[in-house]
């Protein structure tokens, strides 16, 4: 068995034992828990991915929770061996949560937690980036100046795609990609289109009271549209930005007949996971239309690359950074580490993981709860009154 050997250890004598897989940005998780009579326990291992093994080592015979990261396996195992220690607590430092299996939890009566909210702006910004950065084709352009190959301004140098009066079309639109949504529709005035299982009237009614403000100074109205297929988005948008949860109704969403259905010129970002888009056949796709551009964040065999795909020109790629801002991180962290400790505790969970900010608020104690569990109702936990 892989043992893991590096470990910092904070609060030797506290009496709850929690570990978390990796070093979290900031010191607030570590202050919250270790205040609250946790033995804070850090594997400090340099091996980026941890595999069961090496974390049923790091679980041990006695262990109240853990935080883990989106790339581990939390499935029957480990739960099992969570369990087994005593342990009472899971939270992923992630919103997504398809790296683990819930059933397995519930079986053994561990809730799971995530992180909801707390990246929601700063993913929507990265999805943002890259789209701005395909229309503009500014990683190539970067290229060809670093190569020295610029030698003077030319009508046909780099010329990208306006985004002004065309439309974005969001398939996801939850929190992340309602936020995608108004930043492309405020920022550069696109019209927009979603698909959702659900309406986001919230989203409906900024782009509606958009609209109505440019219009009353003078200026062409955005529009929105809720698409009831989410072909009519492949086939009307010019950019499209992914941002679903990954489960059996969105894997592969993206594959070959629903790439044969976007425009030759359209733009397609993902910053949800991997696995939704079939990148075998994007590839091919890249290759045959290179006029069709992509953003990616997050791919299907992460950490690595379908072949192809690092050699063409029309995709940006970048190593799943979208929640990667000091802020979100260091607040992905706390809300993970308060999710085990509200069950370590025995606090109810909080009854809004769309509202987490009192949890964020450095200078304020945080509530007593959990603030996001995502099994909360099978295993009947109590829901917070405040
Ligand atoms: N690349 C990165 O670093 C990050 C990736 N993510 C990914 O983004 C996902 C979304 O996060 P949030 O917006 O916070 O979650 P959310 O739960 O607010 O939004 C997900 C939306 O997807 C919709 N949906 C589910 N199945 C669908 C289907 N078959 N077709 C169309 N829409 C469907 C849901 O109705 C919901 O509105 C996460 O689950 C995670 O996997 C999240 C944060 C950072
Ligand atoms: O929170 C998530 O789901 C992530 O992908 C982290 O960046």
């Amino acid at each position: 068995m892989a043992k893991p050997v590096s470990i910092e250890v904070w609060n030797p004598n506290g009496k709850y034992r929690v570990v978390s897989t990796k070093p979290m940005p900031g010191t607030r998780w570590i202050n919250l828990l270790v205040e609250q009579d946790c033995r804070v326990e850090i594997c400090t291992q340099k091996k980026t991915i941890l595999s069961v093994e090496d974390i049923i080592a790091l679980i041990g015979d006695k262990c109240d929770g853990v935080i883990g990261q989106l790339t581990e396996d939390w499935g029957e195992t480990l739960f099992s061996a969570l369990s087994k220690a005593g342990g009472k607590a899971f939270s992923n430092m992630a919103v997504g949560y398809n790296n683990v299996d819930v059933d397995a939890a519930n079986k053994h009566g561990v809730a799971v937690g995530n992180t909801p909210g707390v990246l929601t702006e700063t993913t929507a910004e990265l999805a943002a980036s890259l789209s701005l950065a395909a229309a503009r084709r500014i990683v190539e352009a970067d290229e060809f100046m670093r190569a020295g190959l610029y030698d003077g301004w030319l009508p046909n140098l780099f010329v990208g795609n306006l985004l002004k009066g065309q439309t974005v079309g969001v398939i996801g639109a939850g929190r992340i990609g309602s936020a995608y949504a108004r930043m492309m529709v405020e920022g550069f005035k696109m019209n927009l289109i979603y698909y959702d299982l659900y309406q986001s009237t919230r989203l409906e009614k900024f782009v509606t009271a958009y609209g109505e403000f440019l219009k009353a100074n003078g200026e062409k109205p955005v529009t929105w549209k809720r698409a009831s297929t989410m072909d009519e988005v492949l086939q009307q948008a010019d950019v499209i930005s992914l941002h679903p949860v990954l489960d059996k109704t969105t894997y592969h969403l993206v594959n070959k007949e629903t790439l044969a259905q976007m425009k030759k010129e359209a733009i397609l970002i993902n910053c949800s996971r991997g696995p939704v888009i079939d990148e075998v056949a994007l590839v091919e796709h890249l290759k045959h239309n290179p006029m069709f551009r992509v953003g990616l964040d997050v791919f299907e065999d992460e950490p690595y690359m379908k072949p192809g795909l690092a050699d063409l020109k029309n995709a940006i790629v970048v190593p799943h950074i979208a929640s990667a801002s000091k802020w979100t991180r260091e607040g992905m962290a706390t809300l993970a580490a308060l999710n085990v400790l509200g069950k370590i505790k025995g606090y109810p969970v909080w009854s809004d993981p769309n509202r987490v900010e009192p949890f964020l608020n450095e200078n304020a104690p945080p509530p007593a709860a959990s603030p996001s569990i995502v099994n909360s109702k099978a295993l009947g936990l109590p829901v917070s009154k405040l």
